[in-house]
């Protein structure tokens, strides 16, 4: 039997967005620790938002390219993830991993083929790995623009590297997204959202109910 699909609602800031994403079904949950996100929660938030969630649902706490006093002090709120969604090499990767005691996903930009090529090697050192769109130059934040990339690159990808999508994810383009990529899971932020850094109950429980409906 297929592995069931892994549906993860990103940018949750509060705590009544953290019940809807429970109550519809979702099986992770993202914050977001950068303060350039329009979704960023500070530690104190993370700290109750990762203790009320614990038991009930994953939890995920994304970073950009984080030092490791940062690693250390989200870590010790006991996520069951850290996602890494900036310039992170392999060997950082890897030694976050090391350090952290939670597991990792990293987060990789796809705009080419070439992109394509490095998810192995990340893959190899990473519990996870995560498919974004690339952000265009002079964006002010490496993920959460909404934006989706071209899901065909991905035909050229190892078909033995489980992998989760994101980048542009809606309710409305979820099982088409589903349909053709086939990942192990699906990830979105701006598509559950009705202004940058709000979440909408409807976008969240139509997000889960069709992601469920495609597989
Ligand atoms: O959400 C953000 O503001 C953000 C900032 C920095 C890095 C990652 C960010 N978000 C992540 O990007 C993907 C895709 O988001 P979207 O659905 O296209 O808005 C997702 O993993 C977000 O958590």
């Amino acid at each position: 039997m297929a592995d069931p699909l892994i549906v993860k609602i990103c940018g949750i800031k509060t705590y009544d967005m953290l019940e809807v994403a429970i109550a519809a079904g979702a099986d992770m949950v993202g914050f977001m620790h950068f303060p350039r996100s329009p979704r960023h929660v500070s530690v104190d938030e993370l700290s109750g938002l990762i203790s009320a969630a614990r038991g009930r649902i994953q939890t995920c706490v994304v970073l950009v390219n984080p030092d490791n006093s940062s690693v250390a002090e989200v870590a010790a709120f006991g996520p069951d993830w850290i996602q890494l969604h900036g310039p992170e090499s392999p060997h950082r990767v890897e030694a976050i991993r090391g350090e952290a005691g939670v597991e990792i996903m990293k987060a990789l930009p796809i705009g080419s083929a070439e992109d394509v090529a490095h998810v192995a090697g990340f893959a190899a050192v990473a519990d996870r790995v995560l498919l974004d769109a690339k952000p265009p130059k002079g964006a002010d934040r490496p993920g959460g623009l909404g934006e989706a990339f071209d899901w065909s690159l991905l035909e050229a990808l190892d078909p033995s590297v489980p992998f989760m999508l994101s980048g542009g994810l809606t309710p409305d383009n979820v099982a088409d997204a589903i349909a053709r990529v086939k990942p192990l899971g699906v990830d979105v932020s701006s598509g559950v959202e009705r202004a940058p850094g709000v979440k909408d109950k409807k976008l969240i429980e139509a997000f889960i109910r069709n992601a469920r409906a495609a597989v």
